[in-house]
């Protein structure tokens, strides 16, 4: 039998926060949602709208509204805040939140300080954001969500592109949750066998398909949601298996995949041909530059109370 968690956090109730949340009250993962937002008043219309869903469907999860303090009580809290900017950049596009995530992201890690459960940051640029809140909470536990939602995608990708069932698909995207992802073509298989990549196929759709979901939707929040909750499996020990997390390997966050056993992480890249090497080399080396740039920016006290 699964061992059943008390609560898991969720900090931001936008549009991530809202899918998480209807997600896991669907998964009946936890036996309590505690979420948080910059007012307790957004928190609150959650929580009831959640709840209303738990008795529609006959969930046994009860989402209630917090303070953020209160969340170092879960076991695992999801940080899936946005800071008000608007995003012009047509390119590169989850770097345009680098500037304007970060105090926020700082003022929550402080918050978080000596906490000893596991943080799953969602907010972009998430390789940077995983390590500005890992360096600055001080927490050993501190994991990125950004390359196993690139996964998903190529698994799907590859299985239409080979007209394949999904489950057939085996593979891996890591490095950047951005434009220097890496797609592990040579180790991809398909039922066991090594597969025929359309690689420039592949990359064209990785790259164009959040946009895409973007302007049909507004944003994305149901494929962030999905890997959220098999990455909250793993992290709480409640399944054994493999995903692809940003965390800190070597000198840089970036995403790998981990292979988690009783929630304990061990890294498990896969060996890389010479292109996904340089490819790889090439994404470290932008994000070691890029968190130059974020490292030292001052933090930005969280709002809190009945605000708008
Ligand atoms: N890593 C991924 O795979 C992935 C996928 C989708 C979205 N994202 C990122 O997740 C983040 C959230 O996206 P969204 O679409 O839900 O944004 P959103 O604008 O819909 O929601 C953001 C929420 O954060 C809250 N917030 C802002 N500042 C806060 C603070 N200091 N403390 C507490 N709450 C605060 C806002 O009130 C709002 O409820 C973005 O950075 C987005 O780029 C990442």
């Amino acid at each position: 039998m699964s061992p059943r968690i008390p609560a898991v956090g969720v900090v931001g109730a936008g549009a991530v926060g809202q899918a998480v949340g209807a997600a896991l009250v669907s998964a009946r993962l936890c036996d309590q949602l505690l979420l948080a937002s910059s007012s307790v008043d957004q928190a609150a219309a959650l929580a009831d709208d959640l709840n209303d869903m738990c008795a529609g469907i006959g969930s046994p999860v009860r989402a209630h509204a917090v303070e953020v303090a209160e969340l170092r009580s879960c076991p695992a809290v999801v940080v899936a805040v946005r800071a008000r900017f608007t995003n012009t950049r047509s390119t590169d596009v989850r770097m345009g939140g680098m500037h304007a995530n970060a105090p926020a992201l700082l003022a929550l890690a402080e918050e978080f300080r000596g906490y000893p459960g596991t943080l799953l940051v969602v907010t972009n640029p998430v390789d940077l954001m995983t390590r500005l809140v890992a360096e600055a909470s001080g927490c050993a536990r501190v994991f990125g969500l950004g390359s196993s939602l690139d996964t998903a995608r190529y698994r799907l990708t590859l299985a239409r592109l080979l007209d394949v069932p999904l489950d057939a698909v085996r593979g891996h995207v890591i490095g950047e949750h951005g434009d220097a992802a890496v797609v592990c073509a040579s180790t991809t298989t398909v039922n066991g066998t090594p597969a025929r990549v359309p690689l420039e196929q592949v990359r064209s759709e990785l790259r164009e398909r959040p946009g895409r979901i973007s302007a049909g939707i507004g944003r994305t929040r149901f494929g962030p949601a999905g890997a959220l909750v098999s990455a909250l499996r793993l992290v709480l020990g409640v399944e054994d298996g493999v995903t692809e997390l940003s965390a800190l390997y070597d000198d840089v966050c970036l995403g790998i995949p981990l292979r988690f056993s009783g929630g304990r992480p061990l890294p498990c890249v896969p060996p890389l041909d010479e292109a996904e090497a340089r490819q790889w080399e090439a994404a470290r080396s932008k994000l070691r530059a890029a968190y130059r740039g974020v490292r030292g920016v001052p933090s930005q006290p969280l709002s809190s109370g009945r605000n708008s």
